[in-house]
């Protein structure tokens, strides 16, 4: 039977309990077999430690080895790291996303959160806000676009819709405002139509692009940079919202919240987004 791997994240925050009450749901597709990853070593809710931060490396390392391995295991299903904690330790990657996407020796990889509402896929992730315009360049665009709609197709079974967001207040305001939707977003855009892979408009005003989705004019966002794309999708869809890495040769999804110190071993975290990610992690495999 195909075999889902969950990794339980940093045993002091909310993942062991998340992934215990998904297991416990009875909302999880039939079919799958479910692997859990992880030790529960002694950890004090809510206090990483060195313990805490190898135990969940560990586990992802584990999980690289058995996806490369087993035919079986079709997907990955990550519980929340504390990056910070994680890099302590010696990790040497922004995030999870980055870490499976060397793992798997992938170049071509992009970070999309996904919930009822909108799916939204990153020109940028992990980096300083600071840093984000110099990063922006039309292939990485190009690049990340063509990933969000192969996810997006297979998603919603269509060609997609997708918004390409600007960078600037009023999407520059004719460069009034700052000129990377003409000297980069637009050609990206314009590239990304003749592959004819999906449908690009764009780009997009940022405040007001948001709104149109949810009202499901497009089948997803493309943004400029993780807090464009993240604060509407969590604000909107912080339950059923699903972290999905784009471009691995097998699925890895993630809820889409956080280690969640300040709540865990209180026994209130919501498991509602685990649930989401297992599921998709299901569905992609
Ligand atoms: N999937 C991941 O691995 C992932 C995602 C986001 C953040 N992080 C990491 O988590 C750490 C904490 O990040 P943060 O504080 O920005 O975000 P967070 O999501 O951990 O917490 C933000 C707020 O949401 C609440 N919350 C989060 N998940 C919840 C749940 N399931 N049920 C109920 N309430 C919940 C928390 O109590 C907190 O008030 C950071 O080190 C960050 O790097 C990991
Ligand atoms: N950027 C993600 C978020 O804010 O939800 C989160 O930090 C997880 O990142 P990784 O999947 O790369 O660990």
């Amino acid at each position: 039977m195909p075999r889902i791997l969950i990794t339980q994240g940093d045993p002091a925050g909310i993942g062991p309990e998340v992934v215990a009450k998904a297991l416990d749901s009875g909302q999880l597709p039939s079919g799958f077999d479910f692997q859990i990853l992880g030790s529960a070593v002694a950890a004090t809710p809510g206090r990483p430690d060195d313990a805490s931060a190898l135990a969940a490396l560990e586990a992802l390392e584990e999980s690289v080895r058995i996806l490369k391995s087993d035919a079986d295991a079709v997907a990955v299903v990550t519980a929340p790291v504390s990056k910070a904690t994680l890099q302590r330790r010696g990790f040497s990657f922004p995030g999870q996303t980055e870490f499976f996407a060397e793992r798997f020796g992938c170049n071509s990889f992009a970070m999309c959160l996904s919930g009822a509402t909108m799916s939204v896929g990153l020109a940028t992730i992990h980096i300083p806000l600071a840093s984000v315009p110099s990063s922006l360049t039309v292939s990485g665009i190009v690049r990340v676009g063509l990933l969000l709609a192969d996810f997006a197709r297979r998603r919603f079974g269509r060609q997609p819709r997708i918004a390409v967001v600007g960078l600037n207040p009023h999407a520059g305001e004719e460069g009034r405002f700052g000129d990377e939707e003409t000297r980069i977003i637009t050609p990206a855009i314009e590239a990304l139509n003749r592959t004819e892979t999906g449908d690009f408009s764009g780009p997009h005003v940022p405040d007001a692009v948001f709104r149109q989705a949810a009202r499901g004019e497009f089948d997803a966002v493309l943004a400029m940079y993780h807090d464009q794309g993240l604060i509407p999708l969590k604000l909107l869809d912080f339950d059923t919202g699903v972290n999905v890495t784009l471009g691995l040769p097998k699925p890895r999804t993630s809820p889409d919240h956080g280690t969640a110190f300040d709540i865990a071993g209180k026994g209130i975290a919501r498991a509602d987004s685990m649930i989401h990610a297992i599921k998709l992690a299901c569905e992609l495999a």
